[in-house]
């Protein structure tokens, strides 16, 4: 028997479920062109059985800008997903479409300039790149030769936004820097899909250090899942993606069948 197996009885069960996962390394394998990802097959097909049940709500929450987390997710203006971009700072809900907060015309043009000598900074540096982001930006280094690059690259980065935007949140991840002017967190993103969504328990699953945020956030009743061998606030892990991928139709079993 699963180790999940009681928890997931007891999500099936619940009046209102919402299911709400991190994207890059839970559902969908890492890529080294990050426009290139998507979902695994049995991921999104498990998703989308999830979505169709009564009382069922999916929700993908991830750091990535929500227009580019739309395209990777091949999400359609019919989609019932809901999607939280930007580590929370952005919405996409069905019947509403996009909800982006006003940015500060000081906060853009401070990206951009940014942007424009983190790009400079690395220029010279094998296998780095920057990704522009809808409130800042991040540093890749997956494809970088060797780990003194990759330090390189990052510490020059790090130089400039100690020296110009000191108060900027900085988050790491898979081979990743990213710096951004708003402070959301995937907890606050999880909290407010719970509460548009009206749900009376929550499976939330990520791979990386920012998911660690919404799964240290969630309640009893609910149910955290690391997917990999890291060390994290949540009660299951699980070995990779595909097994990731059963758990979710297990749970989609689960809830198909539970009485009216
Ligand atoms: O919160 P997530 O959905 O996990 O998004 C986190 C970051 O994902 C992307 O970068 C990561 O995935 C890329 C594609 O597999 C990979 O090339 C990169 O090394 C990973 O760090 C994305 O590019 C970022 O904007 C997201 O914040």
């Amino acid at each position: 028997m699963p180790t999940y197996d009681a928890p997931l009885d007891a999500l099936a069960a619940t009046p209102r479920l919402l299911v709400a996962l991190d994207f890059d390394g839970t559902i969908s394998p890492h890529a080294d062109d990050p426009m290139q990802s998507r979902m695994l097959p049995a991921a999104r097909s498990a998703l989308e059985t999830l979505a169709a049940l009564p009382d069922t709500t999916v929700a993908l929450v991830s750091g990535r800008s929500l227009s580019d987390l739309r395209v990777i997710s091949e999400h359609g203006d019919d989609s019932p997903w809901l999607l939280a971009g930007s580590h929370g700072a952005e919405y996409w809900r069905p019947g509403e479409g996009a909800i982006e907060p006003q940015e500060e015309s000081d906060d853009v043009r401070l990206r951009d300039r940014l942007f424009a000598e983190a790009e400079a900074a690395v220029a010279e540096r094998p296998g780095v790149w920057i990704e522009p982001k809808t409130f800042g930006f991040a540093v890749h280094t997956r494809k970088a030769d060797d780990a003194a690059t990759r330090a390189a690259a990052n510490d020059a980065v790090d130089a400039i936004m100690a020296a110009e935007a000191p108060t900027w949140r900085r988050r790491t991840g898979q081979n990743i820097v990213e710096f951004a002017f708003r402070h959301e967190g995937k907890d606050s993103a999880v909290a407010a899909l719970r509460e548009q969504t009206g749900s009376t328990a929550v499976l939330f699953a990520g791979d990386d250090v920012t998911d660690e945020d919404a799964l240290r956030s969630l309640s009893d009743g609910d149910l955290g899942v690391h997917v990999g061998t890291n060390e994290t606030a949540a009660t299951v892990s699980v070995s990779d993606i595909p097994a990731f991928a059963a758990l979710l139709d297990d749970l989609a079993r689960r809830r198909a069948a539970r009485p009216e």
